[in-house]
């Protein structure tokens, strides 16, 4: 997808992070267009979660700016990127054990709500109509990932493949222009890979995906565009058959030069 750079959603640019002696990114742009779904991929250690944390303002960049349709965004934490329009999933899942599948989900409504995620989670509070209102709005994404016949139960309970569609619920309830999707594909079969592809793909009707993946057929199949990462600066960038194309990336995951075929797939499975 060609976009100028007022037509981005997100962009980084020169980000720079230090940790001590150590540096983890170094002068590292990204643009993100409506819609479009962008991968970011390296080797281990290259600066894939540092930048997915700087993108998802859970870490601060020692240099370089992040924009969010052209302004910087108006908070660093998680709750003011989700009431920006910014939702994410975390590698870990992150549900809250003690709440239920729909409480969950509900809790990452808050930014359609006017009384806080508090009174969301408890019924307490004046929103009462919020509270029905992102309950069925919950309910309905629950449906949307197939798992609202869950919804009363602990996620604790569910197997791995269900909890991750409770996450990309919890995260899609708010309506989120951009999703940052933090190794979605981690843990699953081969078959709920091949799902999660045609999900992702069908996200981006609505919204735009920042990807963070270390399997390779799913990165190649869902994006538009990806950023290749190595030593935390970029290597390369652009589409599918670019990257795959880039000797310089064959280089970076098998650590020798490239042959001629310059395929990536499945180098860093
Ligand atoms: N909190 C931290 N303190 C010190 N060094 C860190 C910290 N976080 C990351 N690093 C270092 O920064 C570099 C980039 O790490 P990062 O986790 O971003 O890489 P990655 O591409 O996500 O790797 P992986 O694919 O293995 O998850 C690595 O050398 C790592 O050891």
């Amino acid at each position: 997808m060609t976009t100028t750079a007022t037509e981005h959603l997100l962009r980084a640019d020169g980000v720079t992070v230090r940790f001590g002696g150590l540096t983890a990114l170094d002068d590292v742009g990204l643009q993100v267009a409506p819609g479009s779904v962008v991968g970011l991929i390296g080797p281990n250690g290259a600066g894939k979660t540092t930048l997915f944390n700087v993108l998802s303002g859970v870490l601060r960049p020692t240099a370089g700016t992040i924009t969010w349709k052209g302004a910087p965004p108006p908070g660093r934490r998680t709750h003011h990127l989700a009431r920006t329009g910014i939702a994410r999933t975390f590698q870990g899942l992150n549900l809250f054990s003690m709440m239920t599948v729909l409480d969950n989900v509900v809790a990452g409504a808050d930014r359609l709500a006017t009384g806080g995620p508090f009174s969301l989670i408890t019924g307490l509070g004046r929103h009462h109509r919020d509270e029905r209102e992102l309950r069925a709005r919950a309910m309905a994404a629950l449906e949307r990932f197939g798992v609202a016949e869950y919804a009363h139960r602990m996620p604790g309970t569910l197997p791995y493949g269900l909890q991750k569609q409770v996450a990309l619920a919890r995260a899609c309830v708010s309506e989120p222009e951009l999703l940052l999707l933090d190794e979605p594909a981690s843990g699953l079969s081969g078959e709920q890979i091949g799902a999660l592809a045609d999900q992702i793909r069908g996200f981006s009707r609505d919204m735009a995906v920042v990807l963070v993946e270390h399997h390779m057929d799913l990165v190649m199949e869902v994006c538009d565009h990806i950023v290749v990462l190595n030593f935390g600066r970029v290597i390369s960038t652009g589409t599918p058959q670019e990257v795959q194309a880039d000797p310089q990336v064959t280089e970076a995951y098998l650590g020798t030069p490239a042959d001629t075929s310059g395929d990536v797939n499945g180098a860093a499975r």
